[in-house]
């Protein structure tokens, strides 16, 4: 488990400074000032994987140049967790955090499950969101593995609680930023608005101040997509969005009148993510 700089909270493995390369659970602090190395050159190892019947996007991203290849799982679903901690085991990682970018209403998330099956892992939700969890996220947190990180910034409006994580910046690194958006931000579309206290108004505002201002290059990697699209960027939604290249009145109008039918696991999927997917709530 990685430590990050400053911890906020007593068990805190997500914070506002730099990630660390210590090992164990409540390793050094920051063991790069303490032996005066520098920070290794982390390896991004990154999976985009489908879950066919909620058309869910899950992501596994892993430090594969630390000697522990920590690794985070970001919106997991239930069946689909063998699958997942089968490909863990295969790459050999040590699966540190499941994290959800929000109390999804069409699935049950693989948090409980992948925390049953894989000892010592760490579910994670915003604290807005008001679900259960190990961890709750708050706006500026990073939650780190290896000499990675993901960043939190909150982005409701399709929910009260919901997040995107995005990687960290200034890794000398040659990959582009990537941004998690879960339903914030869909591929040409996004998320609804008309349940779980979802707000029109407040989805544009934070499309466009928390993800529209990242860099034109940054990937947007959603939770859902019911078109066959894996992977866009800030450009290219800024320019082809069908809903957030509107101005505000307009995207209200179009969000009033989707018009879709609710999802069908609703009444089962919310409460269950409640409590962190039913299977271990903490
Ligand atoms: N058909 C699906 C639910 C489809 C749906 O409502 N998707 C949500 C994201 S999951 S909360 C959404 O925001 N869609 C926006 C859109 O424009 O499609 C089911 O019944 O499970
Ligand atoms: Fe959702």
């Amino acid at each position: 488990m990685q430590v990050c700089g400053v911890s906020r909270l007593f068990n805190a493995v997500f914070l506002k400074a730099h990630c660390s390369s210590s090992s164990g659970a409540f390793g050094l602090r920051n063991p790069e000032i303490m032996t005066g190395s520098t920070k290794a050159q982390p390896s991004l190892l990154f999976r985009q994987l489908f879950e066919k019947e909620s058309s869910t996007y899950t992501y596994l991203l892993a430090d594969t140049a630390h000697s522990d290849r920590p690794a985070v799982l970001v919106d997991p679903v239930d069946k689909t967790a063998e699958r997942d901690v089968a490909l863990v085991e295969q790459l050999g990682l040590k699966l540190l955090y499941v994290m959800n970018t929000h109390v999804h209403a069409d699935h049950v998330t693989g948090t409980g499950l992948l925390k049953k099956k894989i000892p010592g892992v760490k579910s994670a939700i915003s604290r807005a969101s008001g679900a259960k969890a190990d961890i709750h996220l708050d706006a500026g947190d990073k939650i780190c593995f290896g000499n990675l990180y993901l960043e939190v910034r909150s982005t409701p409006g399709h929910t009260e609680g919901c997040v995107t994580y995005v990687t960290g910046e200034g890794l000398e690194q040659p990959y582009p930023r990537m941004a998690f958006t879960g339903d914030a931000l869909l591929i040409r579309g996004c998320g609804r608005t008309d349940f779980q206290r979802g707000d029109a108004s407040r989805l544009y505002k934070s499309v466009h101040s928390q993800i529209f201002t990242l860099p034109k290059e940054t990937l947007i990697y959603p939770a859902h997509d019911y078109k066959g699209h894996m992977v866009s960027t800030v450009g290219e939604e800024l320019k082809f969005n069908t809903r957030l290249t509107k101005d505000e009145e307009e995207f209200k109008l179009i969000m009033q009148n989707l018009g879709l039918p609710y999802p069908k696991l609703m009444d089962v999927a919310v409460p269950s993510n409640m409590l962190c997917g039913f299977q271990d709530p903490v």
